[in-house]
């Protein structure tokens, strides 16, 4: 990315036809666009109505202005905002107008936002937040993403990082003092219970937590069993649609068919697979292969199986594999029971529709205990994760050191321990993880 003096302008709106669009400018030059535009600049984060004119003087639009000077604007750099009628000429004629001034340039994906980090408006999990909350698209992932947004994730990371630099100190005045026991006893013995109850609260959300990334990401349930169990009828009435071709040949489904639901808030991607049997068939085959991959990468197994049929349908499950509910599918063929019969079984008529929507509030109250409830989690990438691991265990090494012997072993743990941490909010050393996390940004942000 370029340097921070550039003035830089995009689009923050959808793209096409629209209402009303968004354009903003960032940078020193942003004050200077403006009144070339507009003819002025009206009082700072105020709303007001101004006709837009190109370099030629022909008038663009009339649209709402704002003028947002640094530092208290969203990058913490002089900003403009344009709000215009959203067509695609009075966009396009305002786009080249501002790429023609002196000092101007299209801004990159999340340009705007990298710009805000630089000047400490926003932490990374704080940019994060932001850029889950443009993709939310549940309610759970609205809520995270917005706690993110407003700073309580980087908080607790934050408190634990402060803490940690408290624990240092007490142990490099222990490096310093250490010919004079006194002191180093009484530092040894504020920094054990220290670091203890650290690692203990960094390991409490290690483990509680595939909870946040599953929130952001999903969960995945595939629709697995042997061929003409009923996968294909069973997918379409859940999603309601006639998404999978459903015929009386076994066999019918190769490639793997996802539909996206919503059960209690929580992404899930349903995914039908081909039948599982031995075949000559290498196109069925390969369907085959890919079904058990599926299965494999669940976070739930549903395995079908014909109420009807002779055979149970489970000499062809894969022998290993995640948490699997058993289905008997077809049931108005037999007369069987409809619903929930335990915790992991279940019987249905994908026909008549009994039993479907007992399986779908089956799944909804899985779903939602998988990803938990109440507090959001802190950990929503695999990002955070990593790091937290890390520092957890650089604080198991420091724990299992002699603070009295070895002061300065304890002080570079606790002190690796801090740079993950810090990693995680972007307080140090991030350069590396920066481009990572701000390409995935839509232009404009
Ligand atoms: N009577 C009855 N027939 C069903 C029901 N569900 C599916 N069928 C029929 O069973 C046959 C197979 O259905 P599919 O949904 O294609 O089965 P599948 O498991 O996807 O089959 P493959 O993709 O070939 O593995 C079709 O003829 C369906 O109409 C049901 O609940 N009741
Ligand atoms: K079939
Ligand atoms: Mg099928």
């Amino acid at each position: 990315m370029n340097s921070g003096t550039d003035t830089i302008f995009a689009l923050s709106s959808g793209s096409g036809k629209a209402g009303v669009a968004v354009v903003r400018i960032s940078g020193p030059d942003a004050g200077a666009a403006l009144r070339d535009l507009t003819g002025g600049i009206p009082k700072e984060r105020h709303a007001v109505l101004r006709s837009i004119r190109d370099r030629n003087g022909e008038k663009i639009d009339r649209g709402l202005i704002l003028w947002l000077p640094g530092p208290g604007s969203f990058t913490g750099e002089d900003m403009a905002e344009f709000q215009v009628h959203g067509g695609r000429s009075v966009v396009s004629g305002l786009i080249e107008t501002l790429a023609g001034m002196e000092g101007l340039r299209p801004a990159e994906p999340g340009e705007f936002a990298r710009r805000a980090f630089g000047n400490g408006k926003l932490d990374l999990t704080e940019i994060e937040g932001l850029a889950d909350l443009i993709d939310a698209e549940t309610v759970l992932q609205r809520r995270q993403a917005l706690r993110q947004l407003e700073g309580r994730s980087g908080e607790i990371v934050e408190d634990w990082r402060r803490r940690l630099i408290g624990a240092i100190a007490l142990c490099e005045a222990g490096i310093d003092f250490v010919d004079e026991d006194d002191v180093s006893d009484e530092v040894g013995a504020d920094i054990t219970p220290i670091v203890a109850h650290l690692r203990a609260e960094i390991c409490g959300h290690l483990e509680e937590e595939p909870r946040g990334e599953s929130i952001r990401t999903g969960l995945t349930v595939v629709i697995a069993g042997p061929p003409n169990a009923g996968k294909s009828s069973l997918l379409n009435a859940l999603a309601r649609r006639d998404v999978a071709i459903v015929a009386d040949v076994p066999g019918t489904t190769r490639d793997a068919i996802e539909v996206r639901l919503e059960l209690g808030g929580v992404p899930v991607t349903m995914v039908d697979t081909a039948g599982i049997r031995a075949s000559g068939d290498e196109i069925e085959m390969e369907g085959v292969r890919r079904a058990e991959r599926h299965v494999a990468d669940a976070d739930l197994v549903l395995w079908l199986a014909d109420s009807s049929a002779e055979t149970s349908g489970l000499e062809t499950r894969p022998r290993t594999g995640p948490e699997t509910w058993w289905v008997s599918t077809k049931i108005d063929l037999v007369d069987g029971v409809a619903g929930r019969i335990d915790a992991v079984r279940f019987g249905l008529s994908a026909l008549s529709g009994a039993g479907v929507g007992e399986l779908l509030r089956g799944l909804a109250e899985w779903a939602t205990n998988r990803v938990g409830s109440g507090t959001i989690p802190v950990i929503t990438r695999v990002r955070h994760r990593r790091e937290l691991e890390s520092a957890a265990a650089a604080l198991e090494r420091a724990g299992g050191l002699d603070y009295r012997s070895d002061p300065d072993l304890v002080a570079e743990e606790l002190r690796a321990a801090a740079n993950a941490l810090g990693r995680v909010t972007g307080r140090i050393d991030v350069e590396d993880v920066l481009d990572a996390i701000f390409r995935d940004f839509c232009i404009g942000k």
